[in-house]
């Protein structure tokens, strides 16, 4: 077998806030992929997503990047990209993916015949992408990394709500890039991708990492609890919850307290 495949692991999200679970998934995803013999993750990159995204209860980009920086004081191998999230305006993931990759391709000092090509592929229009391969390991040898998309079965799930994903994208990213899915409570990723054709086409680009101690650690439901001044001390990392109280996020906004004899 020719030298391992140097990888990028990215996790595109809200992060509102980043809980421990988005810091396990990297673990889990460096763990599955180091094993396989085939790849070796060189480092892991948070980007989250832009405020144009205008999900509720996305707080301000600049907070959710200070509570990533706060979560990854206990990483030497994770980093947040705060490049996405500069953004006024919402990039699809495809776009985000192919951005990175272009900046690993030109920081990379090397100038291999296959990472000339990648970046020759990178550069065409994500909707041009239609059967790019990631080149084999025998090829891979002092090859700029791929950045490959690490996220929950949820997300990977969310390909089949309509209307969400541009189909080319789809295809444009596990062609391209490849995906390392972690799972998660109530999805079923092996069988999602069974569905797919097109996810099938790609399956040799997919690893899926089953989580054995599952959890159901979500953003939403620490800000639920933190709207309801419960406690979430171990589901996030303690420089994220003295952000949290700091900055006084996640809280009832006090005039939308109804007081006494209605009103709103
Ligand atoms: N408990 C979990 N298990 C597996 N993957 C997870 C888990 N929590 C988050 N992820 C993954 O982390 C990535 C970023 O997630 P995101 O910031 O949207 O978190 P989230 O908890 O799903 O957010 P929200 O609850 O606000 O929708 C996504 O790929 C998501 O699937
Ligand atoms: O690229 C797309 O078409 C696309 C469609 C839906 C969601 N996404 C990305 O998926 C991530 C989902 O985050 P969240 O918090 O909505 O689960 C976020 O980074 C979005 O930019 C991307």
């Amino acid at each position: 077998m020719g030298s391992p495949v140097k990888v990028i692991l990215l996790a595109c999200g809200s992060f509102s806030p980043i809980t421990n679970m988005h810091l396990r998934m990297f673990e889990l995803g460096r763990d599955a992929l180091n094993k396989t013999g085939r790849f070796q993750v060189v480092s892991g990159v948070i980007s989250p997503v832009s405020d144009g995204y205008g999900k509720k209860d996305l707080v301000p980009a600049k907070h959710r990047c200070e509570m990533v920086r706060a979560a990854l004081k206990t990483s030497d191998w994770v980093k947040l990209d705060p490049w996405e999230c500069t953004l006024s305006f919402w990039s699809p993931t495809a776009k985000v993916l192919r951005h990175y990759q272009e900046q690993y391709d030109s920081h990379s000092n090397c100038k291999t015949t296959p990472s000339k090509k990648r970046k020759k592929l990178s550069n065409r229009s994500v909707s041009d992408v239609q059967t790019n391969h990631i080149p084999s390991s025998d090829t891979e040898t002092d090859q700029s990394p791929v950045v490959k998309l690490l996220c929950g079965a949820d997300l990977l799930e969310s390909f089949a709500v309509p209307g969400l994903w541009a189909q080319e994208d789809i295809e444009y990213i596990v062609s391209t890039h490849g995906l390392v899915v972690i799972s998660r409570v109530g999805t079923d990723p092996h069988k999602f991708i069974y569905d797919s054709d097109v996810l099938t086409k790609y399956k040799e680009n997919i690893v899926v990492v089953t989580e054995w101690i599952s959890n159901e650690i979500s953003s939403t439901k620490i800000r639920t609890a933190l709207r309801r001044g419960e406690s979430v001390k171990y589901l996030l990392q303690d420089g994220v919850i003295d952000y949290i109280k700091q900055h006084q996020l996640y809280k009832i906004p006090d005039n939308t307290i109804s007081e006494p004899g209605g009103g709103h």
